[in-house]
């Protein structure tokens, strides 16, 4: 049997007044799909293609010029937690365990007595177990985003969504805070995750492509890099203008060489595997 289908979107569109204020434009065109429980889905698109207005519908954030149908589970709710690209965005608290108390008294999820060792529980989860106390200001952005996520669990949501949170982060602190991620979706959280960033496609159930506002792609992420033939240049990441990874440029060069790799190498560790074996 699947796994449940926790989020289903129909025809969902969103149009808004024009910068020049008298014409309405279409921000988001008729987009379907529908997201299970324990998926991990990644969302890519260039810059302005309609990443993060598709996240705050999902979310249930009340936008307006919203058409279409979202419907939710009943244990998925309507409101679904969402951390934002900026680490000081919608942090609120002086320190850490300050922040996830406020947000679990919002929510009102956790009884009132059990808040202050719920909260503890939550910053433990994301690896922050020696920083608890220390003043908000002083956090890293790596730190910062993973306290908004320990935030996010203050809900205790089965469904979370990470718009973009590593793009401002240097590489060490990224793949801290994908990790934790990771770690909160093998626990079973099903992950909408937002990002720029094609080397954070590992390990996607499935991958959505943004383009002005249209789902342009729906498929695995060994699906966006294959093409038709030898050296087609016809891969649906090439249509849309992605730059490949490293790892797959070089399996394609292998292909029209004529040395095939067993599969599409995403990541060299898999490039080693399919070269090595001959
Ligand atoms: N309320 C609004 N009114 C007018 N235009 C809007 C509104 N919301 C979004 N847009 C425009 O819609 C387009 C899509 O924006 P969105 O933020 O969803 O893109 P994105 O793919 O997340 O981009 P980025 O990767 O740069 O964050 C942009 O051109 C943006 O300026």
């Amino acid at each position: 049997m699947g796994a449940e289908i926790i989020v289903r979107g129909t025809n969902l569109s969103l149009s808004a007044i024009s910068p020049n204020g008298r014409d309405r434009i279409a921000i988001l065109h008729s987009v379907n799909f529908t997201i299970k429980q324990g998926e991990w889905i990644t969302v890519i698109g260039g810059n302005g293609s309609g990443k993060s207005t598709l996240a705050k519908v999902i979310a249930g954030m009340p936008l307006t010029g919203v058409s279409g149908r979202l419907e939710k589970s009943a244990k998925t709710g309507p409101s679904t937690p969402i951390v934002l690209q900026n680490p000081d965005a919608g942090l609120v608290g002086a320190t850490p365990w300050e922040d996830v108390v406020i947000m679990m008294e919002q929510w009102g999820s956790v009884e009132g007595g059990r808040i202050p060792e719920a909260a503890e529980d939550a910053l433990k989860r994301l690896g922050l177990d020696g920083r608890l106390q220390q003043a908000l200001d002083t956090l890293s952005g790596g730190q910062k985003q993973l306290t908004a996520i320990a935030g996010c669990l203050a809900a205790s949501p089965n469904f979370i969504i990470l718009d973009e949170i590593t793009s401002m982060l240097d590489p060490d602190m990224s793949r801290e805070v994908y990790k934790q991620v990771r770690h909160l979706h093998k626990a079973g959280m099903t992950v909408l995750w937002i990002t720029q960033k094609l080397e954070e496609l590992e390990g996607s159930d499935t991958v959505w492509v943004m383009a002005g506002g249209e789902m342009a792609y729906e498929g695995t992420g060994l699906g966006l890099f294959r093409r038709s033939g030898p050296g087609a240049c016809d891969s649906p990441s090439e249509r849309y203008g992605f730059e490949p990874p490293y790892s797959v440029q070089v399996g394609w060069e292998l292909e029209v060489l004529g040395v095939p790799a067993p599969d599409i190498p995403l990541y060299l560790e898999k490039l080693q595997g399919a070269v090595g074996s001959r």
